[in-house]
């Protein structure tokens, strides 16, 4: 278990930069996810911390020694790290059995036969492959391959995990399960682990805190709770929990209140975040808080009631979607009561409401 920390780090690709000014921590035993769209800089990332690939400018540091520093022209060749890494394709040796694909990390730092044994059973049965040690890669599951897959990857006591979308390879319903044995796995060793994903509902299952990228950027970096109730910014309100964003213009702005006109309608917005009087703004409310009513609504949602008309309604399983036509807009609810098509009134409660400058959200 170690602490790791990245300062300052930059990789340009020639007038592309990858990744750019990037510094955060990862705390000893602590599983922190890369979240973000394709494209941000995620891979790069793990790759550099990984030694893969040699950043442009910056430090990284395993318990505060320097395994790169570009002014230092420091890097550590990735053997030298201690770093377990697991890739999006299985990649387990194919003409190797189970027991000689997790035999292999030991073999190269010339670990004993016997304690060699010892070890690989263990980092099998970690998983729950151990009665699988004698088969070929191709007489196993996905789910079975990614699990002898993590198993190598952890068999020597690395000081990191760097796992690169993992479980992206398997089917929805064996992604379910692999996500629970992987943060089984987690909670047995504490090993401080990075995690890249583009998947948001992986990341708040798994973290215990998430860096979500932009540009090459860390856009917040958060517990899921915090991200999922505070976003920093339109786009992680939407990228974590695919918000409505609704244009508005700023009538009244207190610290942690304010009045936006949405439409022909004043909504009352309990959370704020820069946005001035008169300036545009983007509200931020997720479907899940949305209340539809048809009829004379009852509730007290702050005076946030504005009639709008259901266009769609779409069967998700527990819950239905529908999208509603505004004067301001279509606003996305989702609800468990099924409501028909026409007339409806939306109540979109104050305390739900997170307003950003309009500026910000582009
Ligand atoms: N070897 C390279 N040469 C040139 N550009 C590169 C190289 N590797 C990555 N890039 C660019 O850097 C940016 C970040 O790529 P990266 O692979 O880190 O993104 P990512 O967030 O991991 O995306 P994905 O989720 O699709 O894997 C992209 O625009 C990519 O095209």
């Amino acid at each position: 278990m170690s602490k790791l920390t990245v300062e300052h780090l930059t990789r340009r690709f020639g007038a592309q930069t990858a990744v750019n000014d990037v510094s955060f921590e990862v705390q000893d035993g602590e599983f922190l996810t890369l979240l973000g769209p394709s494209g941000c800089g995620k891979t790069t990332m793990l790759s550099a911390i990984a030694g893969l690939d040699a950043p442009t400018s910056g430090r990284i540091l395993i318990d505060g020694e320097p395994i790169f520093d570009a002014a230092q022209r420091c890097n550590l060749p990735p053997e030298r790290r201690q770093v377990g890494m697991v890739f999006q394709s299985y990649a387990l040796w194919p003409h190797m059995k189970v027991r000689d694909n997790v035999a292999f990390p030991l073999r190269m730092r010339g670990i004993a036969a016997a304690e060699r044994e010892e070890k690989i059973r263990w980092a099998l049965g970690l998983v729950e492959m151990e009665p699988y040690i004698d088969r070929y890669p191709h007489e196993l599951s996905g789910g079975q391959q990614q699990r002898v897959a993590l198993a190598r990857a952890v068999v020597y006591g690395p000081r990191l995990m760097l796992l690169d979308e993992p479980l992206s390879n398997l089917d929805a319903k064996l992604r379910l399960r692999a996500r629970g044995w992987l943060k089984e796995l987690q909670e047995k060793l504490r090993i401080t682990t990075i995690y890249v994903t583009h998947d948001q509902t992986e990341a708040l299952v798994l973290s215990d805190r998430i860096a979500v990228m932009q540009g090459g950027r860390i856009e917040q970096l958060a517990s899921p709770v915090e991200l999922y109730e505070q976003p920093q910014s339109p786009f992680i309100a939407d990228f974590v929990g695919h918000s409505n964003l609704l244009d508005g213009i700023v009538q009244e702005a207190e610290a942690r209140r304010a009045k936006i006109r949405f439409g022909q309608h004043l909504l009352a917005v309990e959370k704020i975040l820069k946005p001035n009087k008169g300036s545009a703004a983007a509200i931020a409310v997720r479907p899940e808080n949305v209340i539809l009513h048809q009829g004379q609504p009852n509730g007290s949602g702050g005076g946030n009631y504005i009639p709008g008309k259901i266009l769609q309604r779409d069967f998700l399983g527990a819950r239905y979607l529908y999208l509603v036509e505004t004067s301001g807009g279509i606003v996305r609810a989702e609800v468990s009561e099924r409501f028909e098509k026409g007339a409806v009134t939306l109540e979109l409660p104050a305390h739900a409401c997170v307003a950003f400058a309009r500026d910000a959200a582009a």
